[in-house]
């Protein structure tokens, strides 16, 4: 770990191991933040790998005198790792979270670290209420599948009108699989990667109880279209582990001419 990362060392994710506990609906409460680093390594594969790369997208993509925001921030993994590698001047993160416990802790675990190349900007918010403007790039890692499925089109079509021309999405998520075979076997390799983290049985049974109903997955297909629909120009898939992915999708840049294009042909031919 270098100095200038946060102290990964939180406690260990012991929250659904207890097996008199009752099971109640999951929440981003005191106790999942103080241990939400190891519980979000141990339950995403590659989150750690999505993480270190999204700062070096940022570093690519973002530019000067433009804002990123880090939608759904918790601890702030992305936004620290932008800070860290966005140099282009005149640019601050936004990071947004509507649960208290986490936006305190990513402040605590901020300040020893501060100034950063990029300047963080941490905002207790809910993503309905958030203004996004002049946006080059906007993350969402792992949060929209927490977002209720009916307020999911109106976010993207706003991330969407406060992204700048030729400006980015960066959207992670869990999703689910149309193939109902397809989504036995990646829902049984998820299990095996939380058992290889360490998770017994119970307590990846009691966690998937828990996130019924408030994790809501959806297919490829479905994101695709949204992002489609609120009119990105141009959508990959830049990162899949088992059911788990990341998606770039880019705005229309300013200059694009589709004429231009016919004039070359014409004078070619
Ligand atoms: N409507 C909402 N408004 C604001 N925040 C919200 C909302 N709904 C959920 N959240 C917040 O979105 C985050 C989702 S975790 C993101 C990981 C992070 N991106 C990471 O890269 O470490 C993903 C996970 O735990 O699987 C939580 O902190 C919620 O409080
Ligand atoms: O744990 C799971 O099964 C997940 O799908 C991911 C997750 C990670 C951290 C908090 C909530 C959900």
């Amino acid at each position: 770990m270098s100095s200038r990362d946060f102290d990964l060392n939180q406690s260990r994710d012991r929250l659904f191991a207890d097996p008199q506990a009752p099971v109640a609906a999951f929440r981003f409460d005191e106790r999942v933040a103080r241990v939400f680093d190891d519980m979000i390594a141990r339950s995403v594969p590659g989150y750690r790998t999505i993480v270190t790369a999204t700062g070096l997208l940022g570093e690519r993509l973002v530019s000067p005198h433009s804002r990123c925001y880090d939608l759904g921030c918790s601890l702030g993994a992305v936004s620290l790792a932008l800070a860290q590698r966005i140099t282009a001047p005149g640019c601050e993160i936004i990071a947004v979270d509507n649960a208290w416990p986490m936006l305190a802790q990513m402040r605590r675990r901020l300040a020893p670290l501060e100034p950063l190349p990029t300047p963080i900007r941490p905002v207790c918010a809910d993503l309905a209420d958030v203004r996004i403007d002049n946006a080059s790039l906007v993350v969402l890692n792992f949060t929209l599948q927490f977002v209720p499925l009916q307020r999911r089109a109106e976010l993207i079509a706003r991330i969407h009108e406060g992204l700048v021309p030729g400006g980015a999405l960066i959207l992670s998520e869990k999703i689910a699989l149309e193939d109902p075979c397809q989504q036995a076997l990646f829902t049984d390799l998820h299990h095996a990667f939380k058992r290889a983290q360490g998770y017994s049985e119970l307590e990846i049974a009691r966690k998937r109880a828990a996130l019924e109903n408030v994790l809501v997955p959806e297919p490829l297909t479905v994101h695709r279209r949204r992002l489609e629909d609120a009119g990105f120009a141009s959508i990959e898939v830049w990162f899949q582990y088992f059911n788990f992915l990341s998606l770039i999708a880019i705005k229309a840049p300013a200059s694009t001419k589709p004429a231009s294009a016919f004039t070359v042909a014409a004078t070619d031919g």
